[in-house]
This record gives C-alpha cells, structure tokens and sequence, in this order.
C-alpha cells in the first residue's frame, strides 16, 4: 500500500451518493442467497465478479433487480442494512446517506410498517455498534412509473411511516425514456414535507436532463451530472449557484456511461469551479469502494493529502447532517491530516 493509499484507508469519510441494495458485498449476498436458495444470484464470489460484470446500463439494472429479489422480509432488511454499515465503519466512513428504493420491497410484500422499523433499528444499532451514522434518501425507480412515484412519496411524506433517519428524495434508475419533468408534483411534495431534493440526472442522457432536475425537481445536488461536462453554461451555473455533483467514476465506467476513467470528466468539474464530492454508488458491483474512488479521485485530480482532505470535506460541508455533526467531523478530518502530515 503506497502512502497515499495507507492516509485514504484511515481518512475519517462521509458518502452521500451510494444504493442500500448496491451495496450488498458478496458476504452479504451469500448470507442472504442462503436463506433464499432459490435466488438467481451466485454466492461464490468469483462467480460474482462475472455477474457484475455489465455490458450497458440496461444490463446492469436486470442484475441489480436480480439482488433486490434476495430481500423478502423484514429481517432481509435489517441484515443487509446493518452489514452495509459494517463495511462503511471499516473504511472510516462516519456518515452516510444511503439511497433506498422502499417501492421494491412493499410491492414485493414486504409490510410498509416492518420495512421502516428494519432500516430504523439498523440504523440505531450501527450507530452505537460501529459509530457510523446513516441517513436515508427515498428514491423513486423511474422506470417503474408514476406508481412507483406516488408511493415513494406516500411512505416517504406520511406522518406515521416516515421514518427519523430520513432526510432526502431521490430518482434512480434508467433516463433515457423517462423524462424527469414528470416527476415535479412528487418532488414539489417531498420538499414541502421538509426533504432535500437529490434526483440522478445526466448519469446516461445529455445536460438537458440536469437542467430539468434543477428547474422542475430543485435538485440541491446531482447523482452524477456526468454530462454536464458538455454544457459550458450548465457548468457555469452548478458552480455560481454551488450545487453539488455527486461524481463516482468506477461506476461511470462500469455501467459504460463513460468509456475510460482518463475520459472521465471529474477534472472539468473541478476546473469550472463546481463543487464535486466522490462516491461508491454500488461499490461491491462495480469492484470498487470508496477508499479506491478517492484513490481514483487524486490520480484525476493529481491531489495530496492536503487535496483529498479538502475533497473529503467538501461531502461534509454538502452533507445533510446537522451543524454540530458537520464541525466535529470537519474537525476530524483535519485533526488526522494535520497528524499525518506533522514530522
Ligand atoms: N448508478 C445508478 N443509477 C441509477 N439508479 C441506480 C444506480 N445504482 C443503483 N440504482 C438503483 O436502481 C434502482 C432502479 C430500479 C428500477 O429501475 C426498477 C424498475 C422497475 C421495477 C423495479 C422494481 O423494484 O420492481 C425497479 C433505482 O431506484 C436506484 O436506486
Ligand atoms: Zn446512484
């Protein structure tokens, strides 16, 4: 391990843009196939490196669907979501904001009521267990439809269900074909309920859908905004008005939104002065996790420790976590470079 990568692996972190389901590691995804033997997906993990190996977009949501399958109780829940924190505490992730897709577990069954105490008490028991703290965004799988919509935002905006960790809304899922627009009346909801507005936009169609995002759902940040990177007056405003971009650039490649990691355009962000925070996404998918997207990130960027401290408080600042929360990990993060860097 060089230098670099022995200061990423102790950094204190936050993730702002990574799926519940996506990051099921192959331990995970064993325990749970063996409650459900009758699952598709392979449990041995060299066979999983092969069925997470994508040939487009199209082919990488049919397998992601394929794990959302192996989760069918509440208990499913509660596992996958405290082991995910498990994994995040032993990369030095602090805090997280973790996206779930509720609609694919209450139409495959699962109790409404069960799914939100699952995710509850794991979040509880991660935080005393590992000290890591998670927060939820609900997103919406577009491409399942207004349906999927309007539930999200029932679960999400009700008095009774919503749940404490909850701090965003979201919409995941293909682009193309499934105009952004039409989700506004969902959006305009889960904002008047008090939730940030987090939408992808521009992961696998052009900067058009990034406008959108940000004039009808009010995007704060952007998963991904990969193409903004083609729009100089698109840049030009994510950087005046600092909305940030959720970057990950192993899965831009992995899903081959991008072709090459040298092609990728974290460097244009940077240099037209938009704020950009790095994550996961899927990690155990896409082969990666977050320590390797900061690693990914300063050979990009050509950064130091100096620069990924900097990169690793940008998501701290962005974050939603509340103001003391925000300075004592801000302070964290200082306090572990400046020993690192101190003679
Ligand atoms: N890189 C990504 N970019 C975008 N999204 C990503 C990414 N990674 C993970 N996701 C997740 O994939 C889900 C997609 C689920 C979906 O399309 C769907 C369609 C029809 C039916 C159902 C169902 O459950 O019955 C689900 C999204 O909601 C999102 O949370
Ligand atoms: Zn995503």
């Amino acid at each position: 391990m060089t230098d670099l990568h022995a200061f990423i692996a102790g950094l204190p972190k936050a993730e702002l843009h990574v799926h519940h389901v996506g990051s099921a590691s192959p331990r995970i995804v064993s325990e749970l196939a063996a409650r459900h033997p009758d699952s598709k997906v392979p449990t041995d993990p060299e066979a999983l490196v092969d069925y997470f190996t994508f040939t487009d977009f199209a082919h990488f949501i049919d397998v992601y669907l394929s794990v959302v399958d192996l989760i069918r109780t509440p208990e499913d829940v509660r596992l996958l979501t405290y082991e995910v924190a498990r994994d995040m505490a032993r990369q030095q992730i602090r805090y997280a904001e973790l996206t779930i897709t509720p609609f694919s577990s209450t139409r495959r069954g699962i109790d409404e009521r069960a799914f939100m105490d699952a995710i509850e008490d794991a979040r509880k028991a991660a935080e005393a267990d590992f000290g890591t703290v998670l927060r939820w965004c609900f997103d919406i799988p577009g491409e399942a439809g207004l349906e999927s919509a309007e539930e999200t935002a029932r679960l999400a905006t009700s008095d009774k269900l919503r749940p404490e960790g909850l701090v965003s809304f979201g919409l995941g899922g293909p682009e193309i074909g499934v105009p952004r627009p039409q989700f506004k009346p969902y959006f305009d909801r889960a904002i008047a309920a008090g939730l940030h507005s987090v939408p992808h936009a521009g992961e696998t169609t052009g900067p058009e859908t990034v406008w959108d995002a940000l004039t009808d759902l009010r995007a704060e940040r952007i998963g991904h905004g990969t193409s903004s990177a083609r729009d100089p007056k698109l840049l030009a405003h994510l950087a005046e008005h600092r909305v940030p971009l959720e970057v990950c650039p192993t899965s831009n490649i992995a899903t081959r939104a991008v072709r090459t990691l040298d092609e990728h355009p974290l460097r244009a962000f940077v240099d037209a002065g938009v704020v950009v925070t790095i994550n996961s996404d899927d990690p155990p998918m896409f082969g990666t996790d977050l320590n390797n997207e900061y690693a990914v990130a300063a050979r990009l960027l050509d950064l130091d420790e100096r620069g990924l401290a900097a990169l690793a408080k940008n998501a701290v600042e962005v974050s939603f976590l509340d103001a003391p929360g925000k300075a004592a990990l801000a302070a964290e993060i200082d306090a572990y470079t400046a020993g690192w860097l101190a003679p």
